[in-house]
């Protein structure tokens, strides 16, 4: 028999359905007050799915554990969420993985961390990543493992090659991990390791661009990391960031950070990469790795002048991109997604559409289908990627591209070409990350209109919808203590929250083509995203793989 084939659903009839997936990126449910944006918001269409509680709308979890993060401490992030809403189950995450190869020591044991340490004996070992504890891209402790691991294992000089964070942890955070670094260097260094910080910037503006939305970013973490060249040259990462701060206190903030290198006392940059040495980009997440990776990785490249492309050996945290086996070697594997719900859908002849704005894209297509990146099928399926707003902060055009994706989606359910229409709106999440709360507003405005669009749309054609988020982000804007108050910072504002939350979710299902009788089961209390594929297939009158997460409905009798 054909392992790929989908049962028929006992109850529920395949009768070609229409349905439209839609993911709202960073949304959130939390107690209603002026900080909570989507609260604040007009947002009419979600408000009257919500009326639908609980048998058509409930929450469940995008956190922690049910997406396959360390703890419940761990907030939700879009690569462990789409992954989960995708696969229909729960993997051990990015994250996780690192814990245990850290803890066990078999990192330093592994083929990736054995390919680099040839080069210790004669090169540098340069170490490139996100320099917080946020947990989304990368983890300080990992790195702090990393640094003693590689001393202990004969690394004799090591750069440290920071992007200050200030999106998944609060702003200006960056200044107490340059601080507790700069000890950790000096230890080494008073160990005879010689080790120091080298270049940095900010993760936005330097080197963590995704899905080639600017090449520029990367580039200029190119200049700074390699060449040793950037705008702005200082003695110490610390003095970088109070003077640049200092400079032009509007503009600057950790996550935009210009570039800069550090140089000594002669101007001389203290750790450009040279042929012969050793570079690890600690980030164990993919997105914001890849096109860095392929600058790292590719002998062929023409996205930007590299000037010199130096010998090396590279290793990634993780292997970011397992189709394009990118890079070749890492340090940690990454969690074998498999027989996701995208592919079971193109081998039961369901005909897939998806889209979104190019800086989500790839989370409803690559983290979606298990960090695969291209189409399973080209008959079946198609991808539209509506471009972005380049070299933006998104709180100056919160509306984003979110109608343009709204019109596409709503399009193609019109079409009668699709099966299955699946976006992702970005708006409550990118505009969150930035923490101007009224922008934030207006961005939940323009995804809750959008999701109108689609509704009407499927109202049209009398198919079903499941409206549904990868984690939280704009319900909750302010940093809060243990009861939930808001906490002020020395000057007495409320601080800011930019990243996401531990907050659940909702998740709705409706639509004229579902059957008055399907409801939301009520014992699965603890349901997560996770339970979205199975719910997909059943909606589309399949029963789900026997080891996917449940379903989330469920058809009452009568
Ligand atoms: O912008 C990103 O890279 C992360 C936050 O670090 O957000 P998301 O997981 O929503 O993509
Ligand atoms: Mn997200
Ligand atoms: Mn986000």
């Amino acid at each position: 028999m054909d392992s790929w084939k989908l049962l028929p659903h006992p109850k529920i009839e395949k009768k070609g359905q229409r349905l439209a997936v839609v993911v709202l990126d960073g949304w959130g449910e939390h107690s209603p007050d002026q900080f909570n944006a989507i609260h604040v918001a007009a947002t009419p269409t979600m408000d009257s799915l919500k009326q639908g509680a609980p048998d058509r709308w409930r929450l469940i979890k995008a956190h922690g554990p049910a997406v396959g993060l360390p703890t419940e401490d761990d907030m939700g992030n879009s690569e462990v969420g789409h992954n989960a809403l995708g696969a229909g189950r729960i993997y051990e995450q990015g994250a996780k993985l690192v814990d245990s190869a850290i803890a066990s020591g078999k990192i330093f044991q592994g083929e990736g961390f054995k390919y680099i340490k040839e080069a210790f004996p004669n090169g540098t070992l340069h170490l490139i990543g996100l320099l917080s504890d946020g947990g989304v891209h990368s983890r300080f402790d990992q790195l702090q493992g990393l640094l003693r691991g590689s001393a202990a294992n004969g690394a004799k000089k090591i750069r440290v090659h920071i992007l200050t964070d200030g999106r998944d942890v609060l702003d200006g955070s960056s200044v107490g991990f340059v601080e507790q670094l700069e000890k950790d260097l000096q230890d080494l260094r008073n160990q005879g390791v010689d080790a120091l910080i080298a270049s940095g910037g900010g993760r936005m503006y330097v080197t963590m661009d995704r899905y080639e939305n600017d090449w520029n970013v990367v580039k200029r973490g190119w200049d700074a990391q390699v060449l040793g060249e950037a705008p702005n040259r200082f003695r110490s990462a610390l003095e970088a960031l109070h003077k640049l701060k200092a400079e032009n206190p509007k503009k600057v903030n950790d996550q935009y950070y210009p570039p800069f290198v550090i140089v000594d006392e002669s101007g001389k940059a203290v750790g450009p990469i040279r042929d012969g040495d050793a570079v690890v980009t600690f980030n164990f997440r993919a997105d914001r790795m890849i096109m860095a990776a392929k600058a790292f990785e590719y002998e062929d490249f023409n996205k930007f002048d590299r000037v010199r492309f130096p010998r090396i050996r590279y290793a990634g945290m993780l292997q970011y991109d397992g189709e394009l086996k990118l890079p070749k070697h890492y340090l940690v594997s990454p969690p074998q997604i498999e027989r996701t719900s995208g592919e079971y859908f193109v081998h039961n002849g369901i005909r897939t559409f998806a889209c979104s704005e190019t800086v989500k894209f790839g989370h409803v297509t690559f983290f979606w289908n298990g960090n695969r990146s291209g189409l399973f099928s080209e008959a079946l399926e198609e991808y539209i990627e509506i471009p972005s707003d380049q070299g933006i902060s998104f709180n100056q055009k919160p509306r984003m591209k979110a109608k343009e994706i709204g019109e596409k989606a709503r399009d193609a359910i019109l079409s009668g070409k699709f099966d299955v229409v699946r976006v992702n709106l970005p708006n409550g999440d990118m505009v969150g990350h930035t923490g101007d709360i009224k922008a934030t507003i207006t961005a939940c405005e323009a995804a809750d209109s959008a999701v109108k669009m689609i509704l009407n749309a499927v109202q049209q054609v009398g198919g079903i919808y499941i409206v549904t988020a990868d984690h939280g982000n704009a319900e909750d804007m302010v940093k809060r203590s243990k009861t939930g108050e808001p906490i002020n910072d020395a000057n007495g504002n409320v601080q800011i929250l930019t990243s996401h939350t531990c907050w659940p979710v909702p998740v709705a299902v409706g639509g004229p083509g579902l059957a008055k009788t399907i409801r939301f089961r009520k014992d699965l209390p603890g349901a997560g995203i996770a339970n979205v594929a199975a719910t997909t297939m059943n909606l589309l009158g399949f029963e789900a793989p026997e080891d996917y997460e449940p379903s989330l409905i469920e058809v009452a009798d009568g």
